[in-house]
């Protein structure tokens, strides 16, 4: 009989159960369902900084991934697969390492929905004892001694692509801002990571690894969680499928950490969800509730560039140094339009990218189990640019790309410029159907699903419980999530 357990050791499940552990005699057990493994023995490729050199596709697929995982992202698409992370680390284990921040906009805008405890001033003792900033360590608004590292890149070495965005933006007019985690930064930044030297710092290595020698906490890898027991509606454990076997461990409180895709299956095999829906697949439903709604992701596009020239990183690692937050003009949302450079794309072609997104999100789509073997992926449709206000917003974005496009700057540097799959080019005239029709095909996710079970549903404290994607890269803020669900269960515990 364990305290709690946790489901998922990704961003928020890592931090939630290292956090729990530190209470003496509290007994946490960490289920996941992919390989468990200390800091020291993860896979090199893994180790590294540079998300252009991790072959998830090709060599980590059936170890640190859900392969056979697949996503529509809107009406116009056939599924495509859509990659989370799996094992210890969970996605923080894979990602691209950018560190940022929603903006006050994001917390205020929940804690108004009715998300009690989460405007920015309840978040922010929050964020900053996560984070050692390495370049801020002195502001109010940053933490020191948290252990997760944050550093930025720096002006001055930004790599050929970067330095001609940095360049073309400021002339558009768009402000510098050098710490984009400051409270009302806007405009273009150094994209902060969460490294440290040239070493990944997942959710493993900064929460796990220190606290795995502690009594109280149990990891179990190779554990994939089917559903949450209840005696009543009160959960009193889970059922997995763990070495092979199935096997019931049982608890005071689970806390479902699976992410946006997999907690929402977890509780419609458990009887929580849609009812009319469960009862087709032979579920029994317990609460009729829309789990599964509200799933979100940033709609994205990528300004594809030819360039004359392999970029020059001079000596540093090969990955993203830049991005560009600012307002569309649609709407009265603050920093809805993003822009990102990738980095080193690893495709063995002298090419580089800007991409854009949709940084305010209202279209929502659903994520659906197709039937009750836990084993079994559900069906994903995140139906991105179904609202409106999301399409005008993705063609200001597309509207600045092709800014950057036609700059004389990139001329320099760049061959060619296209957008989309469709490689189109950025000077193409477009009507409105024919924007829409393009966008549709050519929209892509940026890997940040989100909101699948939002608050009320007290059972999936990760970025699942989000009421809408936030204005940012989602791993911080998934972090975040699970820090705040231990500081709840503990202090609700220790009253
Ligand atoms: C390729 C990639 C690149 C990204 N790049 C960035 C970036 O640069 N910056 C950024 O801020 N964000 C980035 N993100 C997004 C960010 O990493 C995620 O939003 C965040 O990690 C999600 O945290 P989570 O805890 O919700 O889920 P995850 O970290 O995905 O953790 C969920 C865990 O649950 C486990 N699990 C699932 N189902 C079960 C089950 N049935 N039983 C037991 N365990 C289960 C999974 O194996 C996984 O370990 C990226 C994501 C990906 C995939």
């Amino acid at each position: 009989m364990y305290d709690t357990i946790v489901v998922g050791a990704g961003s928020a499940g890592a931090a939630v159960a290292a956090r729990l552990s530190e209470d003496d005699g509290r007994r946490v057990l960490l289920l996941e369902a992919g390989p468990d493994y200390r800091s020291a023995d993860a896979v090199p490729m893994l180790r590294g900084v540079e998300p252009g050199k991790v072959h998830l596709a090709r060599e980590l697929a059936a170890s640190h991934t859900f392969p056979d995982l697949v996503a529509t992202r809107s009406s116009a698409q056939q599924p495509l697969p859509y990659i989370r992370g799996r094992g210890a680390g969970g996605s923080s284990a894979i990602n691209g390492l950018f560190a940022i921040r929603p903006p006050r906009e994001d917390f205020d805008g929940w804690a108004a929905q009715g998300c009690t405890g989460w405007s920015f001033d309840d978040v922010l003792p929050l964020l900053t004892a996560m984070e050692s900033d390495q370049d801020f360590p002195d502001e109010p608004y940053h933490g020191a001694h948290g252990p997760t590292p944050i550093v930025r890149p720096r002006r001055e070495d930004f790599a050929t692509v970067d330095a001609a965005v940095d360049r073309i933006t400021e002339r558009l007019g768009h402000p510098w801002a050098p710490d984009h985690n400051a409270p009302g930064s806007t405009g273009v930044s150094p994209y902060a990571y969460n490294s440290f030297g040239t070493e990944r710092v997942s959710t493993n290595d900064a929460y796990l690894e220190p606290a795995r020698e502690r009594p109280g906490l149990e990891v179990r890898g190779d554990a994939l969680v089917d559903r949450v027991l209840f005696s009543g509606s009160r959960a009193v454990g889970v059922r997995a499928v763990a070495g092979g076997t199935v096997v019931e461990f049982r608890s005071a409180e689970v806390v479902l950490c699976a992410g946006a895709i997999h907690s929402p299956a977890i509780l419609q095999r458990s009887g929580i969800g849609p009812a009319a829906e469960l009862r087709e697949l032979g579920v029994d439903p317990l609460t009729d509730l829309p789990v599964g709604h509200g799933l979100q992701d940033h709609p994205g596009i990528t300004l594809a560039l030819g360039l004359h020239e392999p970029v020059d990183y001079g000596g540093l690692p090969e990955r993203g140094q830049l991005c560009v937050r600012f307002d569309t003009g649609v709407g009265e949302e603050p920093d809805d339009g993003m822009l990102g450079t990738p980095g080193a794309l690893g495709v063995g072609v002298t090419a580089g990218g800007v991409i854009g997104w949709v940084n305010r999100v209202s279209s929502t789509g659903r994520v659906r189990i197709a039937g009750t073997d836990p084993a079994l992926d559900p069906s994903v449709d995140f139906d991105m640019l179904s609202a409106p206000e999301d399409m005008q917003r993705f063609r200001a974005v597309v509207d600045e790309l092709r800014r950057i496009a036609a700059a004389p700057e990139m001329k320099e540097i760049a061959a060619f410029t296209a957008l989309g799959a469709e490689l189109v080019s950025p000077e193409t005239p477009m009507t409105d159907d024919e924007f829409a029709r393009f966008s549709l095909t050519n929209v892509v996710d940026t890997v940040h699903a989100s909101g699948s079970c939002r608050m009320g549903s007290p059972d999936a404290p990760d970025v699942v419980v989000l009421p809408w994607v936030p204005r940012a890269n989602t791993n911080l803020t998934a972090i975040l999530v699970g820090e705040k669900i231990a500081r709840d269960i503990r202090g609700g515990r220790t009253g």
